[in-house]
């Protein structure tokens, strides 16, 4: 298998996140000054952006926590909420937490702090070159993927992490019987994710044919329409998204493979949103054959 599954170099493919400012301010430039020292990983970069990997270095995972345990990446950690939960019921696992976005690296510092956690380390860098050469091949036991950057725009729809080289990715990096997961609050890039996973034959679908027909969210959203509604709050100018219950009303989605919500996910601020927007969650298991 190719270890590098796009033949574009990577900082000429469109990325999966936008450039936020990554000034740190008061606790968090603290947090970012006292605790980086062994909890943030030193990743050589191949270019000038903050979030690039050389493709020549590879993380020692054994070495970074002083201890071999299985491996549990969370890609998009956000603020650490899931991340700095599931290692505190964890303590067996090593956690590692990729993130482009430093201010949310400095509050998840903050957390395995507070929580005075020894079994989490932190990456700033995009996710998908982290994957394609830094991350050893079959060295991984999970792989989350929870509420990426929905992108809804249809031009902007290559920007979305989870697509076939994502999942092939996934595929390089985790171990025989290793799983991934993934959820998201929006029916059509749920729909795009399991259209990726199911075409790949490195996965296999830990709930195939479940939640098909009427039982599935997607026919649900497909039936309600709900997206369109957005909780009833005014659409942000760009973050309008795109309703898909007007492409596919009266449709039924025969496929289903929807898994239950995983019970080693905290309830973050990003799902909290999607519930109060009265939006489906998508979960979506896959085992590494
Ligand atoms: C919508 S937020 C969700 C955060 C968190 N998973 C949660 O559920 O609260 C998506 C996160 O993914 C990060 N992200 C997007 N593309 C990434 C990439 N290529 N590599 C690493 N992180 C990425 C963003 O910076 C953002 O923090």
């Amino acid at each position: 298998m190719s270890t590098h599954p796009d033949p574009q170099p990577f900082p000429a493919q469109p990325v999966s996140f936008v450039r936020r400012g990554s000034r740190l301010q008061g606790r968090r430039r603290d947090a970012w000054a006292e605790l980086s020292e062994g909890l943030v990983v030193e990743v050589p970069r191949s270019s000038a952006a903050d979030t690039s990997v050389d493709p020549s270095w590879e993380y020692d995972a054994g070495a970074s926590f002083g201890r071999d345990a299985p491996l549990v990446i969370e890609i998009g950690s956000g603020l650490g909420e899931a991340v700095a939960h599931a290692a505190a019921e964890n303590p067996d696992r090593n956690f590692l937490a990729l993130e482009v976005y430093k201010p949310g690296l400095a509050q998840t510092l903050l957390r395995i702090d507070q929580r005075g956690l020894t079994n989490v380390r932190v990456a700033q860098v995009n996710a998908a070159e982290a994957l394609a050469t830094m991350i050893r091949p079959a060295s991984v036991t999970e792989l989350w993927v929870f509420f990426p950057d929905p992108w809804h725009k249809t031009r902007h729809h290559k920007r979305r992490l989870v697509k076939d080289s994502f999942i092939e990715l996934a595929g390089r990096v985790l171990e025989p019987g290793g799983f991934l997961r993934l959820a998201t609050d929006w029916s059509d890039y749920a729909a795009q994710m399991r259209a990726a996973a199911e075409k790949s034959p490195l996965f296999e679908n830990l709930h195939a044919g479940v939640r098909a027909g009427a039982e599935s969210p997607l026919t649900q959203v497909w039936a309600s329409g709900v997206e369109h509604e957005v909780g009833g709050t005014p659409r942000r100018e760009g973050r309008e998204p795109a309703g898909t219950a007007s492409l596919n009303e009266g449709e039924v989605d025969a496929l289903g493979g929807w898994a239950p919500r995983f019970e080693g996910r905290i309830l973050t601020s990003f799902e909290n949103k999607a519930h109060d927007a009265g939006r489906m969650i998508f979960d979506l298991a896959y085992r590494r054959v």
